[in-house]
């Protein structure tokens, strides 16, 4: 079971190599992580990171096994933004002279990248964001500027503390016109002693969620007073800006300008399972080890996991565990014949894996996120003890329900695309790979279901015939209704809730359709592919739930604010810069963040000590 979960015997092998050099070594500890503050974390972080790129390059580990390395130390830290969004950014969107130029750096650590593309005022609307790159003729240069309170950089990992570099994203502005957002490579801290550069106020946004978790990232804000950057630091691979501030177009859709999050999405249904799989293992373990209650007067007291109620609620996750496993495994290989395919310019199957990499990320993040607080629960009071190790997964997994995308504005998206396929099936056309079985449009809509017994689900054609005829009507539903709207914006507005369940019955049967294909695969080990069987029939089951109370929510709206007024709560006792009564979020937001420990100093503690030297010493091997 060990090779099916990990793909191969050698990625076992790998991974457990890794997974015991960092166990072993008394740098990587984290037993005590939970009760260290801010700062004493931060600087643990700083440690833990250059001590993992010190062992990476004594022992020559290949990109495989230091990926691995940083996957065990599990402490989220501004390398996790390096490699996987900044160096991704350059991949994607910079020209091969910009590749050579910044990856060669970025690949040594002689620079630390990060992402800046979320605002304090917008990260979901990506077109909204304000930050302006304002081209100046005269000296070949943008003007890199924040205009307004709103248009402060917000949230980017590894900004507030420590990156010397960043992909910041900002409205193209050149010969009085507005082209739109674009990334720009910014340097943002002095390469000798980190002080930020002229122009740039830069510091942390202040603690989040829970004790040690998230709060090892210096997510940060910045606000830019008119930086300027040479014209060739725009990432040119989509659009240039010529010397005299032609704005020039290339070949490539301008939605590759989205390319690194799809990446980054794809990679995330990969820690969901990750992090699913860590929740379902604590619980089930502890589950066959606490014992309540006797059977029998003097007999021996029950193994909770023995209870039905806990099979019942702890089954499910285990079965999704394995599902999403495998489902991020199709979606990696998705994510690759992608790539290849627009290497050789062939762009068709990119609206595909946008719905499949924005779909699969929203659905088992929130699937996880929920299960690992129901794991907590299911262990009873001593879940909730940090040393259960719960809380902090849950703390540390509930954003990814947020960033990289909003899981409900990712399901729109899935839905729009969904629309678009069903009029395309309507006008004649056939839908191929994950769409492949709307198709088959006439048999789905009449067809029932054969399913009469508990048995029958284990038959994975009647599975598959489910999930097929639920998503294709709930879809084909939508977008019937979405036409008697006065137009196709009011229509997709007003269903919006119905859409999101038809993009969750659409994503739930890509996950399903995967796990039977798994099933077909050559799954070696006696008694193996019967259990996964089982957990595909679990996993299927489950789901087959409804509930529509779509009508109450609309008539509840109109009074919301009121009905949470009425409890009466102040401002103190909320403790809240988002519950404010005044609704000054902002000013209330930004104001808070100055008061974190971390921003005491503009140079950070650890700089000296662990920063710096890693920084120097890269940059003097590479001129040996
Ligand atoms: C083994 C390795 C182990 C390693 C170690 C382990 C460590 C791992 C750690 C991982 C850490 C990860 C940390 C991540 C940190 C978070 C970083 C962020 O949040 S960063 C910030 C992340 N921020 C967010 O995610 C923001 C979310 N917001 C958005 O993505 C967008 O603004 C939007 C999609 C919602 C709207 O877009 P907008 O343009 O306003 O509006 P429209 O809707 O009109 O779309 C227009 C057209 O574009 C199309 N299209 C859209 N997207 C894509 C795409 N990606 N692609 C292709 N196409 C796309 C769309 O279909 C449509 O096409 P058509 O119909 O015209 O043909
Ligand atoms: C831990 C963490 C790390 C992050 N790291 C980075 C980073 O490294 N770099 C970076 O650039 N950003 C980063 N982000 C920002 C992240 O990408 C954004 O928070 C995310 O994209 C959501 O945007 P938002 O915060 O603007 O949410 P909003 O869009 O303001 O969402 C608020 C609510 O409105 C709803 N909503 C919004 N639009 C719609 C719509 N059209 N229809 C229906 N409902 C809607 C949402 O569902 C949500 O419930 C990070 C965030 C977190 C929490």
């Amino acid at each position: 079971m060990k090779v099916a979960w990990a793909g191969s015997r050698h990625a076992v092998e790998v991974a457990d190599r890794m997974a015991c050099l960092v166990a072993s070594d008394p740098v990587f500890r984290k037993d005590t992580r939970t009760m260290l503050s801010r700062k004493e974390l931060f600087k643990d972080t700083l440690k833990k990171a250059a001590h993992a790129w010190k062992r990476t390059v004594e022992l020559h580990l290949t990109e495989e096994e230091a990926n691995l390395l940083r996957l065990y130390i599990d402490q989220p830290g501004y390398v996790d933004l390096h490699w996987v969004m900044f160096v991704p950014a350059i991949k994607g969107q910079g020209t091969e002279e910009q590749q050579k130029k910044w990856l060669t750096m970025a690949y040594k650590f002689q620079i630390i990248g990060t992402y800046a593309q979320t605002e304090l005022g917008h990260g979901s609307n990506v077109q909204g964001l304000e930050t302006t790159a304002t081209f100046d003729p005269s000296t070949d240069e943008f003007i890199m500027h924040s205009p307004t309170l709103t248009s402060s950089k917000w949230w980017p990992g590894g900004l507030g503390k420590t990156s010397t570099h960043a992909v910041v994203y900002a409205r193209l502005i050149t010969e009085g016109k507005d082209y739109g957002i674009h990334g720009f490579i910014m340097q943002l801290r002095s390469l000798d002693d980190h002080s930020p550069l002229p122009g740039i106020t830069i510091g942390d946004i202040g603690g989040k969620f829970g004790s040690g978790a998230y709060n090892s990232m210096d997510n940060g804000v910045m606000r830019l007073d008119h930086v300027r950057i040479p014209r060739d630091q725009m990432l040119m691979r989509l659009a240039q800006v010529t010397r005299e501030g032609k704005y020039v177009h290339s070949d490539v859709p301008k939605q590759l300008l989205y390319g690194t999050m799809v990446y980054v999405r794809q990679t995330i249904v990969a820690d969901a399972s990750r992090a699913l799989s860590r929740a379902v293992c604590i619980a089930v373990r502890y589950g066959a080890i606490r014992k309540q209650f006797g059977s029998k007067a003097g007999g021996p007291e029950t193994q909770v996991l023995n209870y039905k109620t806990q099979q019942s609620r702890l089954f499910p996750f285990l079965a999704s565990a394995y599902a999403f496993r495998f489902v991020g495994q199709w979606l990696k290989w998705l994510y690759t014949d992608v790539t290849q395919k627009l290497e050789s310019k062939d762009f068709s199957t990119l609206p595909e894996a946008h719905a499949c990499t924005a779909g699969l990320k929203s659905v088992t993040t929130s699937a996880t996120a929920d299960a690992i607080e129901e794991c907590q629960k299911l262990c009873g009071g001593h879940g909730y003890l940090n040393s259960s190790g719960l809380p902090e997964l849950f703390a540390v997994n509930l954003p990814a329900c947020t960033y990289e995308g909003d899981n409900v504005v990712l399901l729109l998206q899935v839905a729009r695309f969904l629309m678009k396929t069903v009029s395309q099936v309507a006008s004649g056309k056939q839908p191929v790979g994950t769409t492949a079985y709307m198709g088959n449009i006439q048999h789905l809509m009449q067809c029932k279901s054969v399913v009469n017994t508990v048995e029958d689900w284990l038959n994975p054609a009647a599975i598959k015939e489910v999930f097929e005829a639920r998503a294709l009507r709930m879809a084909v539903n939508c977008a019937q209704n979405i036409s008697k709207a006065p137009s196709q914006e009011e229509g997709f507005s007003e269903l919006s809730p119905d859409l999101v369940e038809a993009a969750v019955a659409h994503v739930q049967l890509i996950i399903v359709t995967k796990f039977i294909e798994k099933l077909q695969e050559d799954i070696l080990g006696h008694g193996v592919k019967e259990q996964l069987q089982k957990l595909c029939g679990i996993y299927a089951l489950h789901l087959i739930h409804n509930e529509r109370l779509g009508k109450l929510y609309a008539q509840v709206r109109p009074n919301a604010v009121a009905l949470v007024d009425a409890f009466d709560y102040t401002d103190h006792y909320l403790g809240s810069a988002l519950g404010r009564y005044d609704g000054d979020v902002y000013s209330a937001l930004y104001k808070e963040a100055w008061k974190d420990p971390l921003n005491e100093t503009v140079v950070p503690d650890g700089y000296q000590e662990h920063l710096r030297p890693l920084l120097k010493q890269q940059l003097k091997l590479s001129r040996l």
